[in-house]
């Protein structure tokens, strides 16, 4: 896996950097009476990894699921390199954007290699009767398909263990997994839904290593994970949700200094704050605590100075 991440290995024909892949404008999605995501603008550009965050049940997931065709906006509308997008999921992993879930999801009793290969089928230009009857042309895809696959396993570190039932991997692999199949339909943009849930604080450094070497293969990505860190570390920009809405969008430091987005996350400071009065107390001691110290200290000053004076 390529780790540095500031050496270029751009795929041929990916975008010039900067340029606009996704642009999500005014996206609603609404489930009955409940308004999931609101008018919610968003770009990504080529180059770039952009973090979506907010705290749970702000809208996250179902504006993914906007992006990919799994629903279509109640409002708005999701153009990717300028198209507007097909209202179906098969059809947008054709178009160039991939995903992984929350939930993994994989074939468990299918191996490793096979996974990813299944990753392929949008890439694959052979039809119904050249897999019936296997001619030549099956073949040469197939050999391809294969090369590709194991090249992708090899770019997240799973080669060796193409032959591997998936359901076997530890849980941190199965993970890499998702994104090798993602990546499998060669995308223009991958969406990462909490890559790193439930995993160490070394899988998670591993992660982040590998989203900026596919962000180096000239892959943009959007990213929605809860570890502020990883985000914070990881994101070009960060765009906050909160209740379906956008907050706030900018750059690591901008966001993380907003105070709208530290209430968003561990709410607002209450009227009558409970304990305030205690720590008032405690406060008041210490300083006097202090001070009485303070003083004592210039007594025994002073009297060693009168002692001093008195030889
Ligand atoms: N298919 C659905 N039908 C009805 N309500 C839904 C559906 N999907 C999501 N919701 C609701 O939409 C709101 C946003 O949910 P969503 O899963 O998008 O939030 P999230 O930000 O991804 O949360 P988390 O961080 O917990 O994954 C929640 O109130 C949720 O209950």
């Amino acid at each position: 896996m390529t780790t540095d991440t500031t050496t270029k290995d751009t795929a041929p024909g990916a975008p010039a950097p900067g340029t606009t892949v996704l642009d999500a404008r005014g996206v609603t999605m609404r489930f009955g009476g409940l308004t999931a995501v609101n008018g919610v603008d968003l770009t990504v550009n080529s180059g770039e990894i952009v973090g979506l965050i907010g705290p749970n049940g702000a809208g996250k997931t179902t504006f993914f699921n906007c992006l990919t065709g799994l629903y279509i906006p109640t409002e708005g509308e999701v153009r990717f390199k300028g198209k507007v997008l097909p209202a179906k999921s098969f059809k947008v992993t054709a178009a160039g954007i991939a995903r992984t879930f929350q939930n993994i999801r994989l074939f468990a009793n299918m191996t490793v290699l096979e996974n990813v290969l299944v990753g392929r089928h949008t890439r694959t230009k052979e039809g119904f009767w050249s897999a019936v009857l296997r001619g030549p042309g099956f073949h040469k895809a197939e050999a391809h398909s294969r090369e590709r696959a194991m090249e992708l396993l090899e770019f997240v570190g799973l080669a060796a263990k193409a032959d591997h039932l998936a359901r076997n991997l530890p849980y941190g692999e199965q993970r890499k997994l998702e994104i090798a199949r993602a990546l499998a339909s060669e995308p223009g943009l991958l969406l990462l839904d909490e890559p790193t849930a439930g995993m160490n604080p070394q899988e998670t450094r591993a992660t982040e290593e590998l989203v900026f070497a596919i962000r180096d293969k000239g892959i943009a990505v959007l990213v929605i994970e809860h570890d502020m860190r990883f985000i914070f570390n990881l994101c070009d920009r960060v765009a906050v949700l909160v209740q379906g809405e956008k907050l706030i969008e900018g750059d690591s430091a901008t966001v993380q200094g907003d105070e709208r987005v530290v209430a968003a996350y561990l709410g607002e400071p209450l009227e009558n704050d409970p304990g305030a009065a205690e720590a008032a107390e405690v406060e008041a001691a210490e300083a006097a605590q202090a001070s009485e110290t303070a003083r004592a200290d210039d007594t025994t000053t002073d009297t060693a100075a009168g002692k001093e004076n008195d030889r």
